[in-house]
């Protein structure tokens, strides 16, 4: 990765971040200790070294693996404070965060652990890490549609702490259409929607989460760049695209970084945002892939500041104009080093 960490204090905020792909080995067996949680891994080092992934699906499986350890409220708060205190020391001053509930209810583990948990550590951010927060409720692609809107309903009494929802999960075979009923019903309780596709889907689950879903940013997307039409009602309707360039990588979206669409996907003139995805899993947090992509793509200063600028805009800070405001004069001011 990159000799050095030229981009990290360059503000930024992060849009396509799983707080689960934020538990680094060594967390995951603190709370696998507290909580007498065996793992099939002797060590850290041993765990590390699972985490060469053929596809999404191999990384799922790990994923959801790991996530045995989340037992309590408080391992969720550690597990957001971890993150958050990671993100700021990378330039990240706000995050909207996702969480996949149905993977923890599924374990016994209830909604109101996963969210309350969280939140106490959100709620305190902006005093303790200097970042502003949004949770961002994702629905997994893979489980019914049914089971989706069983979902949303057990997060009704905690709607206060949830912003949106997302959709995520293994993608191909499973169309956004599948979850129109849901994201119908989360318009109508005022939520953002937003949705994986075209990561590992073709272009066509793009359209229809736009079109069926109504979503307002999509995540990854990458795939557009196989659909010119796509492209060109992209960039009319300014629809962002939360990419993710180390996890494109390590789930093998694309052959190498240097192989990475993006430059060409911003020349398109595309609102591209650069996220990390599941950072303990893919090897850097934003900042990590701001550095990445600077030195592999050799993106210019202008790019790179027009890349935090969009994070700003696109993200769901509507309900505090001012502070994106202020945030987007930060980037205005930067300086690069
Ligand atoms: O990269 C991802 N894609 C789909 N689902 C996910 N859940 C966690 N990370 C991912
Ligand atoms: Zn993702």
């Amino acid at each position: 990765m990159s000799p050095y960490h030229a981009l990290m204090p360059l503000p930024k905020a992060e849009l396509h971040l799983h707080i689960e792909g934020t538990l680094e080995p060594e967390l995951a067996f603190e709370l696998a200790a507290r909580n007498g949680v065996a793992l099939r891994y002797p060590d850290t080092e041993a765990l590390r070294q699972a985490y060469r992934f053929a596809d999404l699906q191999s990384f799922l499986n790990l994923y959801y693996e790991l996530m045995a350890v989340l037992r309590t409220e408080r391992d969720f708060e550690d597990l957001a404070n971890a993150y958050l205190a990671r993100a700021a020391a990378q330039g990240v001053r706000h995050a909207e965060i996702f969480f996949d509930p149905q993977a923890h209810i599924a374990r016994g583990v209830s909604m109101g652990t996963v969210v309350e948990g969280l939140w106490r550590a959100l709620e305190k951010s902006r005093q303790n890490h200097g970042v502003s927060t949004r949770l961002i409720l994702c629905f997994l692609r893979d489980e019914s549609a049914d089971s989706a809107l069983t979902t949303l309903e057990a997060a009704r009494p905690h709607l206060d702490r949830i912003t949106g929802i997302g959709l995520d999960s293994a993608e191909a075979g499973h169309p956004p259409a599948k979850f129109r009923e849901v994201y119908r019903a989360a318009a109508d309780l005022g939520l953002h929607r937003v949705a994986h596709a075209g990561e590992e889907g073709p272009p066509a689950y793009i359209t229809e989460a736009l079109d069926v879903l109504g979503v307002e940013r999509i995540d990854h997307g990458l795939r557009c760049a196989e659909d010119p039409a796509l492209v060109e009602r992209l960039v009319r309707d300014r629809v962002p695209l939360t990419l993710c360039p180390l996890s494109n990588v390590r789930l093998r979206a694309v052959d190498s970084l240097a192989d990475h669409p993006l430059p060409a996907l911003l020349d398109a003139g595309l609102m591209c945002t650069v996220n990390s995805d599941d950072p303990a899993y893919f090897g850097g947090y934003a900042g990590d892939n701001f550095d990445a992509v600077r030195d592999t793509l050799g993106l210019g200063e202008d790019r790179l500041r027009e890349l935090a600028r969009n994070s700003f805009l696109a993200s769901f800070l509507e309900d505090d104009e001012e502070l994106r405001a202020a945030y987007l004069a930060e980037v205005e001011a930067y300086v690069f080093p």
